[in-house]
């Protein structure tokens, strides 16, 4: 594929930038066109049979508040047409290996393929081969309800009741997420750890008021041969065969959820209790498959099974919708036409959801980790910006912290806003909702329109000296999702899909692979090195000096 700048699309954008991106004034286009919300409106419905509302929840996208006209959107679409958007989502949806340095598929859609079409990777069904989605979700099933119901018991007799999973990247971010998004729903009587961090804290902590009894431990790690997982797991292992005088049962209490059999073994987990899934399973995409147990467990498995469906609801409109109506291709052209036409270097991403507070730390993995690249599919730099830093926090409270800089601050924040209608907790007659909702309503308005200076002084009292710093600039952007009902398993699903997709077309664009994570390898070769000379004498060998004195330093003070 050609660099994206050197597409015909990519010169025309930039020349309707000049004329029409750098002058657009958002509060005039509304004056100026009263259907500019409808036309700029997209909507998806969940099918009733998953959703938490009873006729299915609708998922409004209102891009209107975006620097676009209608103009501007065609020409995105032109230039995801002449990018191969299309060709390379068909590509992926067909199983072929479009993580081209690695050789794999990209087949996690395969993991929330609930209507069950085949879908095949080297001519093999992925779904009702041996071992394949369908036999681990039966799998996932069996033992979820088995352990909910008490029928799967610890070594002494007694239902397991806390969940300690032991995973990192991947393996941690989307379970904890989607445990947190979906408490509504989760079993009140479980306890759940999720311990990520080297630093012991983390496993410390969480084995702290544990009872090796009636805990049940998920080493969750695609390659099960992460430095942080394995050595967070074997610790987990020796407290637990300590506490327990040896008598425990290691097959009672540990599970793995991994693609690689042997490790498991070795580890001493049973290939009978060991849920696997993959190598075309990114692990930033890896909380629809085994990875996901944690989620089964706490919320059930119909739970689990409707967050899949809305998943897929959301995969089917991505794989159909023409783009000038796909709703992630939307977004992703987006972040193309901040990221590279107006040199906008982020992507805030703030729910006016206290369940969602996790969300933007795992957008963060999906975003940073896919399109955080520098090499196209030619092997040459681009000679363009590529990923954005994504991050975020829930609001109202992001809005005490942070705000200023995205109201009044030098740069371009292409913000997004995530509110459902119906709270789960609609306490105080709702009242809490209603200054929610007035929140996340008031926000994109103000960071919209802004205030003049004129507009400032007709409040009064004002000293002329003030007004400039209460001037707001407006004109700032932001997508405003609405869901059309309370947050359940399919809505949340779908959200998810939305950002996974959003960033499929991102890196469609920009030609990269969205797929790989070479950048996160350098550090952990040096780790290794640098930890084994810890134990050696000196300060190293190698060294700059920094990092020569930092190591010094470190084993002086702290006694190594
Ligand atoms: O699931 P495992 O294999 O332990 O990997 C955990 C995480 O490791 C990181 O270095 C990245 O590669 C992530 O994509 C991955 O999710």
């Amino acid at each position: 594929m050609a660099p994206a700048s050197s597409l015909s699309a990519w010169s025309d954008l930039d020349a309707h930038h000049e004329s029409v991106g750098k002058t657009i004034v958002l509060k005039d286009a509304f004056k100026s066109d009263p259907k500019r919300f409808d036309k700029f409106t997209r909507k998806i419905t969940l099918p009733a049979d998953i959703s938490s509302e009873s006729k299915g929840t609708d998922i409004i996208f209102d891009f209107s508040k975006n620097l676009i006209t209608e103009e501007t959107l065609e020409k995105l679409v032109k230039l995801a047409e002449e990018a191969g958007v299309e060709k390379k989502r068909d590509a992926m949806f067909a199983g072929e290996k479009i993580n081209f340095t690695e050789g794999r598929a990209v087949y996690h859609a395969a993991l929330r393929n609930v209507s069950n079409q085949p879908m095949k990777v080297d001519g093999v069904d992925v779904m009702n081969t041996k071992g394949g989605v369908n036999e681990v979700l039966e799998h996932m099933r069996v033992f979820s309800e088995q352990v909910r119901s008490g029928e799967w018991k610890g070594y002494t007799g007694k239902k397991l009741t806390t969940i300690i999973n032991v995973g990192i990247g991947g393996s941690d971010l989307g379970p904890v997420m989607v445990t947190e998004a979906l408490k509504h729903y989760g079993a009140k009587y479980m306890t759940l750890h999720f311990v990520s961090n080297i630093d012991g804290t983390h496993i410390a902590e969480a084995l702290a008021n544990s009872d090796p009894e009636t805990t049940l431990f998920l080493i969750a790690s695609k390659t099960f041969t992460t430095a942080e997982t394995t050595t967070n797991a074997n610790t987990a292992k020796s407290w637990f065969l300590e506490k327990t005088g040896g008598k425990g049962d290691i097959a009672k209490h540990f599970v793995a959820l991994s693609t690689n059999e042997s490790e498991v073994t070795k580890f001493g987990i049973d290939a009978a209790n060991m849920f696997g899934f993959e190598s075309w399973v990114g692990g930033r995409y890896s909380v629809w498959s085994a990875i996901g147990l944690s989620v089964a467990l706490y919320v059930g498995f119909d739970n689990f099974h409707k967050f899949l469906a809305g998943a897929h609801a959301m995969d089917q409109h991505f794989q159909k919708a023409p783009l000038k109506e796909n709703i992630p291709a939307i977004g992703g052209l987006l972040s193309v036409w901040y990221s590279n036409f107006y040199g906008a270097q982020t992507h805030l991403v703030a729910p006016f959801d206290q369940y969602l507070h996790r969300f933007p730390a795992y957008l963060q993995q999906l975003s940073m980790e896919s399109n955080g690249k520098t090499i196209t599919s030619d092997g040459s730099p681009a000679k363009y910006t590529t990923g954005p830093i994504l991050f975020g926090e829930p609001c109202t409270n992001a809005q005490h912290s942070f705000f200023q800089l995205v109201h009044q601050g030098t740069k371009l924040i292409p913000s997004d806003f995530i509110l459902a209608a119906k709270s789960h907790n609609p306490v105080s007659d709702n009242l809490h909702q209603k200054m929610l909702a007035s929140n996340y309503l008031a926000q994109a308005e103000a960071l919209m329109v802004g205030k003049t200076a004129e507009e400032v002084r007709a409040e009064g009292n004002v000293p002329e000296e003030l007004v400039p710093h209460k001037v707001f600039m407006g004109n700032r952007p932001t997508t405003s999702i609405l869901v059309g009902g309370a947050i359940g398993p399919a809505e949340l699903g779908a959200l998810i899909v939305y950002y996974e997709h959003l960033t499929f077309t991102e890196g469609a664009v920009w030609d990269i692979n969205s797929f790989d994570q070479w950048g996160v390898e350098l550090g952990k070769v040096l780790a290794k090195k640098i930890l084994k000379e810890i134990d050696e004498e000196g300060a190293g060998s190698g060294h700059d000096s920094s990092t020569g004195g930092l190591l010094g330093a470190f084993k002086a003070y702290g006694g190594f």
